[in-house]
């Protein structure tokens, strides 16, 4: 049999072809799945370990290997992702990401592509699922605490699903705000201050690299939405005990969220459901109540990512 070579993705191909309208009902099918893991049948539709996290102490940075098959999707993808504690001012990137799609049959690589995209993109639209179904009716003040790549894909997701009248961004250095208010697509205010911009807000959106929290629950509204997209270490905080303990929270994965969310574990709180569960109708959208949905990444949602980005760069030839 001849040996295939696999195809390369950059960056810039990936960006252009995952389209955001084609990611909505595809990832929140995926979370619904996932979250239908109870039964031996179900579970064979998805399967997702754990992320294995391999410690770079050298360079304060984490290599996360995060495999997934989608039986009924017949997706098979693994993607590694590498993410640092960066000095202020170091021009490095905080975050790479390469996935490979594989011919489940074979087992060969099918396509080699940047990952740092389609984190971004799936990252982003999975928060704003979770705003979709959990923010309060009538939303009108979204905030933004950090102003790296994240904060930009969430600030384009957020505008493009919903129609704010407000958006905030706050972040530790100032000029960082004001640039990146300056490199969005719309109006933003540049705050001096994370309390100034979290008091109030009906939407809080924390995409910072913090260890320690950012966000204070005496700052937030009773009855927001808080998207935690940070702190993804076991011992790593963007939000204190108060908003963690009096928020109704919701996360991706149950296991993901014990394993790896520091703001879960050192703080105590239960998981009420996850995000999957509410698509399925399992568990209640308590959007009324403040809510916290703690995002932590999951494989399936890079492996529906890397299969659209491949159809549709098959469909291009
Ligand atoms: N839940 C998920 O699926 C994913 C989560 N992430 C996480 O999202 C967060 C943001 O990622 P990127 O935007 O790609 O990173 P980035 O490096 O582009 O931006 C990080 C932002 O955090 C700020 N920051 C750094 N240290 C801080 C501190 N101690 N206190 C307050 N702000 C601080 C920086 O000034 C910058 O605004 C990271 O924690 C990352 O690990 C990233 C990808 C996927
Ligand atoms: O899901 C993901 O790619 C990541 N989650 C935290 C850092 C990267």
């Amino acid at each position: 049999m001849a040996t295939t070579v696999p195809v390369l993705l950059a960056r810039d191909q990936v960006h252009r072809l995952l389209r955001h309208g084609d990611l909505v009902s595809r990832l929140e099918a995926a979370l619904g799945k996932f979250s239908r893991r109870g039964s031996e049948e179900e579970r064979e539709e998805v399967v997702q370990p754990l992320r294995t996290t391999v410690p770079l102490r050298k360079y304060r940075g984490y290599l996360g290997l995060m495999p997934a098959y989608m039986v009924e999707e017949d997706i098979l993808c693994a993607k590694m992702v590498s993410f640092y504690e960066r000095e202020e001012g170091c021009d490095l990137p905080a975050h790479e990401a390469t996935v490979l799609l594989l011919d489940p049959q074979r087992g060969n690589v099918t396509a080699v592509m940047d990952g740092t995209a389609i984190t971004e993109k799936r990252t982003a639209v999975v928060s704003a699922i979770s705003a979709k179904l959990l923010m309060p009716a009538r939303a009108e003040v979204l905030c933004i605490l950090g102003s790296g790549s994240q904060a930009a894909s969430h600030y384009e997701t957020f505008t493009e699903m919903f129609s704010f009248k407000e958006i905030r961004v706050w972040s530790r250095r100032r000029e960082r705000a004001e640039q990146f208010a300056r490199s969005v697509q719309g109006p933003v205010a540049v705050c001096s201050s994370a309390k100034d911009a979290a008091q109030g807000a009906d939407v809080i959106v924390t995409v910072t690299m913090a260890t320690e929290p950012v966000l204070l629950g005496e700052w937030v509204k009773p009855g927001a939405h808080v998207v935690a997209v940070g702190a993804c270490r076991p011992n790593w905080r963007e939000l204190d005990d108060d908003l963690m303990r009096e928020a109704t929270v919701y996360v991706d994965s149950r296991e993901g969220a014990y394993k790896e969310s520091g703001d879960v574990i050192l703080s105590g709180a239960a998981v009420f459901a996850e995000l999957g569960e509410v698509i399925n109708g399992t568990k209640a959208a308590q959007s009324e109540k403040t809510t916290v949905f703690k995002s932590l990444g999951m494989g399936i949602q890079d492996a529906v990512c890397a299969k659209l980005v491949f159809d549709q760069w098959k469909r291009q030839q």
